[in-house]
């Protein structure tokens, strides 16, 4: 399959790295410039489960972008800022039957696709997988992961699933959702926790995990998330959303990964996710009606950091 990772960041790196292993013709795009070289000079290279890897994959510049070959299939990767720009510069490679898989962190980026893409086309989800970028060219890579996906347009529920069994075969545990809306609340819940928690504390999710007020914190968090989803069809079971929010303190799983928010903002000094994430939960709560004083307080926390570390 013709398979376009647009950003190949962290994440993008992974799923590109692990589509090329499966015998994909994989192409990335991003738009960070020594990155693109690095790959170009010395291939991608990736600590991959404690194994040094390099892949040789074809990556472009947005710039770069021309539309003599399209693709069967467009990953998006971007962060949710970069999406409607990276929307844009892939356009040349999109057919009548391109499918895009939109795979970020956040609430709502179907409302962006739909004004590029015909809803047919669209499938969305979320993964469990983790990436780190080391540098330009360099990715850290460790742990299990899956990926839930479902389509947006009617009767495009087979296309669907062989998108799962084509991502499944490069060994990426995906498999389709009947109701990702519920999927997508369900994980935003854990970057409602982890992401700002662990970059307003500075540690990693097994360490936040350890500390008392923890489990509280957790509870609060998705509460609010869960108030703001019922209102949108979406009926989120607290308990056993806790319990999966929890499941990445294990240090023998996830549990020392730093989440995407704190690669950004901590170590990177770039702008966060926060907006569409508990910053989105704390807009829908206002639209609502419904109190959500924890992710107001944890948006405009981020919002400091992001200030005082002089974030771009
Ligand atoms: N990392 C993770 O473990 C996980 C991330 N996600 C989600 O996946 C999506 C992609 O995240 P992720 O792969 O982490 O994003 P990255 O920050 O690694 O990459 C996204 C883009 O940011 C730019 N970029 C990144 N670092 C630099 C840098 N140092 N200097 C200049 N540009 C840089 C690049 O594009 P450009 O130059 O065009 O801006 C890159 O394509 C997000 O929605 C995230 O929340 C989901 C699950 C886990
Ligand atoms: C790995 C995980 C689940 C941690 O919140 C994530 O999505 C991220 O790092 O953004």
């Amino acid at each position: 399959m013709k398979i376009i990772i647009a950003g190949a960041g962290a994440m993008g790196s992974r799923f590109g790295i692990m589509l090329h292993r499966g015998g994909n013709d994989v192409t990335l795009v991003d738009g960070w410039p020594a990155h693109v070289d690095a790959i170009r000079q010395n291939g991608l290279k990736a600590n991959f489960n404690g194994e040094d890897i390099t892949e040789h994959i074809p990556v472009m510049l947005p710039s770069e972008v021309k539309g003599d070959t399209k693709a069967d299939l467009i990953i998006l990767f971007t962060k949710s800022m970069q999406l409607a720009k990276m929307l844009q510069d892939v356009k040349p490679l999109i057919a009548e039957n391109t499918k895009i898989l939109c795979l970020l962190n956040g609430i709502g980026h179907e409302d962006t696709i739909e004004k590029y893409i015909p809803m047919e086309n669209i499938f969305i989800g979320n993964t469990m997988w983790t990436a780190g970028l080391v540098g330009p060219g360099e990715v850290k890579l460790f742990g299990n992961g899956s990926v839930e996906l479902q389509n947006l347009g009617q009767n495009q529920e087979d296309a669907a699933k062989n998108l799962a069994k084509v991502l499944s075969e490069s060994g990426l545990n995906a498999k389709y959702s009947d109701n990702i809306h519920y999927s997508i609340y369900r994980k935003a819940c854990v970057n409602g926790t982890m992401n700002c928690l662990c970059s307003i504390l500075d540690v990693n999710m097994a360490e936040f995990g350890a500390t008392k007020p923890a489990h509280d914190i957790v509870v609060t968090v998705v509460n609010e998330f869960a108030a703001v989803a019922k209102h949108e069809g979406v009926d989120l079971d607290i308990d056993e959303v806790v319990a999966h929010v929890e499941s990445c303190f294990d240090p023998e799983t996830i549990g020392k990964h730093y989440p995407s928010m704190y690669q950004d903002l901590i170590k990177n000094n770039r702008l966060t996710e926060i907006d569409y994430i508990n910053g989105a939960v704390s807009r829908k709560g206002k639209k609502y009606q419904i109190p959500t004083p924890y992710c107001d307080l944890l948006t405009q926390l981020i919002h400091c950091k992001e200030d005082i570390l002089g974030a771009k």
